[in-house]
C-alpha cells in the first residue's frame, strides 16, 4: 500500500446543500422496485445465464412481486435478444409486470433493441451514456454538449421508433451513467434535456435513473446528490427519480436507504447483491430492512430458502453464510450470552405481540426459516444454548442446576473436540452421562403395594450384574426405593426431585416421563435422570443413575435376597 495515500487518492468533495432535508426523513412506503438480475446481475457472472436459467429467474422474480424487471441487453448477444422475443411471443409476461431492456445511447444498438421488443404490450426502454469528466475526456473525447447531444439524439430516436409501434407502450428510462462522479449541474442539464426531448408529462413520466455506477463516497454524499436532483430537476412531477447503487465501498444498502429518504421514487438492484464488481445493491436486504421497521416492502420473501437456492443455481455463486436475512448462519448464535438471551426472548414472546427477541431483528419464521439452527453449540457456548437445544430438539426441560452441571460436561467435550457439537451429539452425551450410568447398580423391575398409609416396594436391581430383589417401605415410591436400597448399604438422600413429561418426538421416542433426581450419597451430590413411559420407573431409574454417579459401592446385606 502507498505510504501517503493522499498522494494517490483524493477525498470526494462535499455537496453544497446546507438545508438538506433527508436526515430527518423516515421511510414509510416502499419504492418502485426494479430487478436487474437478468441484466446487470447477469453481465457480471462467470457464465451468463442461458435461456432456461433466465426464464427460471424471471418467473421467480415475478413470484416475489417485482413489477419491473430488466430482462436483457438485447443488442449484446443473440441469447439476450432471443430471450426477450421468447418472453413476448410465448406470453410469459404477467399483465402487471413491465419488462425493461438496456442499450447504450448509440443508433445501431437502439435500433436492434427496439426490434427486440416489437409486439410487447408495455416496455421500459433504458438508454445510457456515461457523462462524467473522465468518460468525456478519456473514453469519448467529447465536449459536454456532444455528450448531452448523444443522450438527446438517442431519446429522439427511441421516440420516433416508438411512434411506429403503437401496439406497444414505450416508457423511457435514461441513466446518466457515472452520475455520482459527474458535476451535479451538468447531470441535471443532461437529464432535463432528456425529459424535454421525450416530452414527459405527469401522465407519461420519464424514469431518470441516477446510478452510483461506482460507489465513490460515503452514503450521505449520495443522499445529498439525490436530494439535490430531486429539488432541482425540471418537471419533477413528470419524472420518476430512480436509484441504481453499486457496492464498491460496501455501503450500497445504506446509500439506497438514504437515497429514498432524499426523495427517490424507485430502486434498481439485484437479489443478494449480484452485479458488476462488488455488486449492485442487494434488494433483499433493503426490502427486509424496511419490513423490520413495520413497512411492508411489497416483495415476498416468505420462502427465503427457495429464493436463495434458485439464485445460487442460476448465478452459480453461493450466498455467503453471513449474508443478511438469507445466509445459513444469520439466525444462529454460538456464544453463550447470546443463546441465553435468545432462549429467554423466545420464552417471553407472545404470539401476536410486537417482535422482541434479543439478537434477532426479524422472526426467522417470516422468511420460512425454522428455529432449528438458531442455537448451535461450540466452546463459546454456555448453559442457555445447551438447554435450548435439549428443549427444542428433545423436549427435555432441565432444572437450572442440571443445566449448569451439564453445560460443564458439554464444555469439556467441546474443549476436547474443538469443533461444533450437534444436537444429536449433545443428546448422546446427556444420555451417556445421566440416563445410562448403569454400574454398579442397574434397575430391572418393581412392584408396589399400598401398605399402612404408605407404599411397599419390591425392587429388582442388578448389583454388578447380579440380579437382586430388595424390599422397602416409604411414604411414596421414591421414598420406598431409597429405603430398599439401604439394605445393600446404599445410603442416599434425595435433595431435589422434578418430573416432567416429554412429548413424543422422532428423537426422544414415544411420550415419556423424564425424572431429574439430585441424589446425595457417599458425600457427593449428583444428578441422575430417568426417562420412561411409566413415571415410577423413570423416578427409580433416575435415583439409581444418580447413586451410580456418586461412586457408590454396594454391599450384600442379609436383608437382600439373591435371585438365581
Ligand atoms: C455500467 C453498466 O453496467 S452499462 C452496461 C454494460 N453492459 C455491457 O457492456 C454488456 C453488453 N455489452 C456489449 O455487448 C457490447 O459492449 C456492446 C454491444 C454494448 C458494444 O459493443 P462494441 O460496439 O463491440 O463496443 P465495445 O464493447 O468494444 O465498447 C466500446 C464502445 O462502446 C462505447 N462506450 C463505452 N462505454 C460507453 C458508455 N458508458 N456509454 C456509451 N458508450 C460507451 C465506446 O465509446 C466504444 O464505442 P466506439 O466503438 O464507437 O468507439
Ligand atoms: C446502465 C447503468 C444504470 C448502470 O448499470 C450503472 O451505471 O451501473
Amino acid at each position: 500500500m502507498h505510504a501517503q495515500p493522499s498522494q494517490k487518492y483524493q477525498p470526494f468533495p462535499a455537496v453544497q446543500l446546507q438545508d438538506r432535508q433527508w436526515p430527518a426523513a423516515v421511510i414509510s412506503k416502499p419504492p418502485v422496485w426494479m430487478s436487474t438480475d437478468l441484466r446487470d446481475g447477469n453481465q457480471s457472472l462467470f457464465e451468463p445465464m442461458d435461456a432456461d436459467k433466465k426464464m427460471r429467474m424471471f418467473k421467480m422474480l415475478c413470484q416475489i412481486g417485482f413489477k419491473e424487471i430488466e430482462v436483457a441487453f438485447p443488442s449484446a448477444s443473440q441469447t439476450d435478444f432471443n430471450f426477450v422475443r421468447t418472453l413476448i411471443e410465448q406470453q410469459h409476461i404477467p399483465d402487471d409486470v413491465t419488462i425493461e431492456v438496456l442499450t447504450q445511447a448509440r443508433e445501431h444498438l437502439i435500433r436492434r433493441t427496439m426490434e427486440s421488443v416489437r409486439g410487447a404490450r408495455r416496455v421500459i426502454v433504458h438508454i445510457y451514456n456515461a457523462i462524467s469528466p473522465t468518460f468525456r475526456e478519456v473514453v469519448f473525447n467529447m465536449s459536454k454538449d456532444e455528450v448531452k447531444a448523444m443522450a438527446v439524439d438517442s431519446v429522439k430516436l427511441v421516440k420516433a421508433m416508438a411512434a411506429e409501434m403503437p401496439e406497444t407502450e414505450v416508457i423511457l428510462q435514461y441513466s446518466p451513467e457515472t452520475f455520482t462522479a459527474t458535476e451535479l449541474e451538468f447531470a441535471r442539464e443532461v437529464c432535463d434535456a432528456v425529459t424535454a426531448a421525450w416530452g414527459a408529462t405527469p401522465a407519461r413520466k420519464v424514469i431518470i435513473n441516477c446510478p452510483a455506477t461506482v460507489e465513490v463516497a460515503t452514503p450521505n454524499v449520495y443522499a445529498d446528490q439525490i436530494e439535490w436532483m430531486h429539488r432541482h430537476l425540471a418537471r419533477r412531477d413528470s419524472v420518476i427519480l430512480s436509484l441504481h447503487p453499486h457496492n464498491d465501498r460496501g455501503t450500497a444498502v445504506a446509500a439506497t436507504e438514504l437515497g429514498i429518504m432524499a426523495g427517490a421514487d424507485r430502486v434498481e438492484g439485484c437479489l443478494f447483491g449480484h452485479g458488476e464488481r462488488t455488486g449492485n445493491v442487494d434488494l433483499v436486504t433493503v426490502a427486509l430492512n424496511m419490513y423490520t421497521q413495520g413497512v411492508h416492502p411489497g416483495l415476498d420473501f416468505s420462502d427465503m430458502n427457495a429464493v436463495g437456492r434458485t439464485v445460487e443455481e442460476c448465478t452459480q455463486i453461493d450466498i455467503h453464510p453471513r449474508h443478511p436475512y438469507a445466509g445459513d448462519l444469520v439466525f444462529t448464535a454460538f456464544s453463550g450470552s447470546h443463546q441465553d438471551a435468545i432462549k429467554k426472548g423466545f420464552a417471553s414472546q407472545q404470539e401476536h405481540a410486537l417482535w422482541n427477541v434479543p439478537y434477532l431483528p426479524i422472526d426467522p419464521k417470516d422468511l420460512g426459516r425454522s428455529y432449528d439452527s438458531i442455537i448451535r453449540v461450540n466452546s463459546q457456548s454456555g448453559k442457555g444454548g445447551v438447554a435450548y437445544l435439549m428443549e427444542s430438539q428433545y423436549g427435555v426441560v432441565m432444572p437450572r442446576r442440571l443445566q449448569v452441571e451439564f453445560s460443564g460436561v458439554v464444555q469439556q467435550y467441546t474443549d476436547a473436540h474443538g469443533s461444533e457439537v450437534t444436537a444429536t451429539d449433545i443428546w448422546q452425551l446427556f444420555n451417556r452421562t445421566y440416563t445410562e450410568a448403569a454400574t454398579p447398580l442397574s434397575f430391572n423391575d418393581y412392584q408396589l403395594q399400598s401398605q399402612d398409609g404408605g407404599q411397599a416396594i419390591r425392587l429388582t436391581v442388578a448389583v454388578n450384574g447380579v440380579a437382586t430383589v430388595l424390599s422397602g417401605q416409604g411414604n411414596g415410591p421414591v421414598d420406598a426405593a431409597i429405603h430398599a436400597l439401604q439394605s445393600i448399604g446404599v445410603h442416599a438422600q434425595v435433595r431435589s426431585f422434578e418430573e416432567r413429561s416429554i412429548g413424543a418426538s422422532a428423537s426422544a421416542g414415544e411420550a415419556s416421563a423424564c425424572a431429574f433426581v439430585e441424589v446425595v450419597c457417599e458425600g457427593r451430590v449428583c444428578y441422575g435422570v430417568g426417562i420412561h413411559p411409566d413415571i415410577v420407573t423413570a423416578s427409580i431409574q433416575a435415583i439409581i443413575n444418580g447413586i451410580n454417579r456418586c461412586g457408590v459401592v454396594p454391599v450384600a446385606k442379609e436383608a437382600a435376597v439373591k435371585v438365581a
